[in-house]
C-alpha cells in the first residue's frame, strides 16, 4: 500500500545553465508542490501505512529550508530544476523514512518531475 502527502512551499530560482536569453535564466518564483510517498504493509490495529502527520514532522524541517528562499543559494541546489529538487528532497527524507517510493515536484500547473530513487 502506498500513502502520500502534499506540501507547498514559495521559492524563487533561476536555471543558470540554460541558454542566454531562455525564460528561466531569469530569477523568477513559484508555488512548489511536492508530493511524498511512502510505500509498506498496513500496521495492525491502527489500520495505516503510517500517520500522515509523522510525514508532516519528516518533510518540516526540509519546508523550512526552502519556503520563502532562493534555491540557488541553498547548498546543493544551486542548479534548481525540479529533478534536481526532487533529488535533493529525497537524499534527505530517505535516511529517517525508509518506505520513501517517490517525491514528486510540480513547479507550475503543468510540468513537474517524478523522482523513485534512480
Ligand atoms: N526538465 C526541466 N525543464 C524545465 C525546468 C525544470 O526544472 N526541468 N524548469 C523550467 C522553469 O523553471 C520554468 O519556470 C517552468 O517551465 P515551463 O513549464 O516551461 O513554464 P511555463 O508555465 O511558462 O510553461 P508553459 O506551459 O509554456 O506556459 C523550464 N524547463
Ligand atoms: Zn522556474
Amino acid at each position: 500500500m502506498e500513502i502520500f502527502k502534499e506540501f507547498r512551499f514559495e521559492a524563487a530560482h533561476h536555471l543558470p545553465h540554460t541558454p542566454e536569453g531562455h525564460k528561466c535564466r531569469r530569477l523568477h518564483g513559484h508555488s512548489f508542490r511536492v508530493e511524498i510517498h511512502v510505500e509498506g504493509p498496513l500496521a495492525q490495529p491502527q489500520g495505516w501505512v503510517m500517520d500522515f502527520a509523522d510525514l508532516t514532522k519528516a518533510f518540516s524541517p526540509i519546508h523550512a529550508k526552502l519556503d520563502h528562499y532562493l534555491l540557488n543559494e541553498i547548498e546543493g541546489l544551486e542548479n534548481p530544476t525540479s529533478e534536481n529538487l526532487a533529488r535533493w528532497i529525497w537524499d534527505r527524507l530517505k535516511p529517517g523514512l525508509p518506505g520513501l517510493s517517490q517525491v514528486v515536484v510540480r513547479e507550475t500547473c503543468t510540468s513537474g518531475c517524478v523522482y523513485r530513487g534512480a
